[in-house]
């Protein structure tokens, strides 16, 4: 199964591009927010604005087959908002590269990445490997991360990622984030390869 088999939503690419920039929008609103002091006037207007986003969205809400969210091939991260922005640079079966920011939002402390948001663009990354390497769907039985050295915000980090091995449905999947010569965090997972019963969109328990 290609890339787009697995997560086109098959949608027209002005909607495609539209979705982007509300992404990206949403984005820069997340890491202002996070950076923003304390100012009652700002806090009392942002808090009457999201009301009224809510207003707007939750009417709309659609099932995990409609949805855009995370769904769009064409963009980074397949569009899906919760992500740090991964620019995958090249794609194999082999190897994954990229390159990431994480802004003001991912901040745990002392201008670092928090330590989850790490993990997470891990799972995100070894995760886009294995799906190719696996060619289908593959979901993650476990993953670790050992936190080598502070991963900064607001700055290009090189992800990569690579595979270990290989056993039956079992992909070992490795992985660094780096800012330049420096290993911020290494990352390991498994990942198993969907059985057809499995599928986008059931739980195991279904
Ligand atoms: C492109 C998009 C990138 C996005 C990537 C993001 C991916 C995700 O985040 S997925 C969400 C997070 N993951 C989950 O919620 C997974 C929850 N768990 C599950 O669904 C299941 O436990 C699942 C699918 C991992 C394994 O279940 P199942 O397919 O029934 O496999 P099961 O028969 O238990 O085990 C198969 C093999 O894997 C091994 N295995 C399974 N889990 C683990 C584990 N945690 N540690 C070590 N080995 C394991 C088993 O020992 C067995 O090995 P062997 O065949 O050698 O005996």
């Amino acid at each position: 199964m290609s890339w787009e088999e697995m997560f086109k939503g098959d949608f027209a690419a002005e909607d495609v591009r539209a979705y982007g920039t509300l992404v990206e929008n949403l984005h820069a609103v997340q890491n202002a927010l996070a950076a923003m002091p304390m100012d009652r006037e700002a806090i009392d207007g942002l808090a009457a604005d999201l009301a009224s986003w809510r207003d707007r969205l939750e009417p709309a809400v659609t099932d995990e087959q409609h949805q855009v969210n995370g769904r769009v091939a064409e963009l980074p991260v397949r569009g899906h908002a919760m992500l740090p922005e991964l620019r995958v640079s090249s794609r194999t079966k082999d190897r994954v590269e990229g390159t990431v920011r994480f802004g003001r939002w991912f901040m745990g402390g002392g201008m670092a990445v928090h330590g989850g948001a790490v993990s997470l663009l891990f799972d995100e990354v070894l995760g886009i490997l294995a799906s190719l390497a696996a060619g289908g769907i593959t979901r993650t039985a476990y993953l670790h991360t050992d936190y080598r050295a502070l991963t900064p915000i607001d700055t290009d980090l090189e992800a990569v990622a690579w595979i270990d091995r290989v056993e039956g449905r079992k992909w070992f999947v490795r992985g660094e984030i780096r800012h330049g010569d420096v290993v911020c965090a290494e990352g390991e997972g498994l990942f198993l390869r969907l059985l057809p019963e499995q599928g986008l969109g059931r739980r195991t328990e279904d």
